[in-house]
């Protein structure tokens, strides 16, 4: 399907605040703490927003999260298009590597795209796609390390890393998400590659 060229979130869209208030949001495209090093075009702010399905699912993940004592932060929702447009033409700047140590130290920025890292149309900007983890909580590696020791199953990360990665998966499986294995952060509704994409400004 091609891009829907929106300038307003189409109506099935939610803002997660407004469905799951407690989820805490930290929007790292949004501001320069991420892999490109500065906020990224599509996103005016930092909000979160997803189709209602998926901040519905979220929503009961928050449930079952608090009454284990453990609490959600997003880092990506809804991305516009134009943002993976502008991943690819990071990707293809040989010159920009100021994150490099951060973010990719172990892998060249120009296959991040092949290697299945990032997508150049990705789910997210489907709605139905998001970036977390619990707050405060140590993932044996940061969000949006591009890295084998990201990938959701690898074994050589200590044991309480180990658990909050399983966790999260459970948890986001039993109220019907799918993970990306090469990044422990990244899950989507079934059918989202098949679903509408749009690119709609984030405010
Ligand atoms: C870039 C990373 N946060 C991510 O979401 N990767 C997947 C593959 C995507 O871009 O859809
Ligand atoms: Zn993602």
């Amino acid at each position: 399907k091609g891009v829907e060229k929106e300038t307003l979130p189409p109506p099935d869209f939610v803002r997660l605040q407004d469905v799951a208030p407690s989820i805490a949001q930290d929007m790292r495209y949004a501001g320069s703490n991420n892999f490109t090093g500065r906020p990224v075009p599509g996103y005016a702010a930092g909000t979160c927003w997803l189709r209602r399905e998926a901040a519905l699912a979220l929503a009961a993940v928050q449930k079952d999260a608090e009454a284990e004592g453990l609490g959600l932060v997003v880092f990506d929702c809804f991305r516009p298009q134009r943002a993976s447009n502008a991943f690819l033409a990071w990707a293809q700047d040989p010159t920009d590597q100021a994150m490099k140590a951060a973010y990719y130290p172990g892998i060249d920025k120009r296959v991040l795209f092949d290697q299945g890292y990032i997508a150049a149309k990705s789910t997210h900007s489907t709605g139905l796609a998001v970036d977390l983890g619990f707050i405060g909580r140590d993932f044996g590696t940061p969000f949006d390390l591009f890295d084998a020791a990201s990938a959701t199953d690898f074994q050589a990360i200590d044991a309480e890393a180990k658990a909050n990665r399983d966790k999260l998966l459970s948890l986001m499986r039993k109220h019907g998400f799918e993970n990306l294995p090469n990044e422990w952060w990244h899950f989507n509704l079934p059918g989202a590659a098949k679903a509408e994409f749009f690119d709609f400004e984030v405010r």
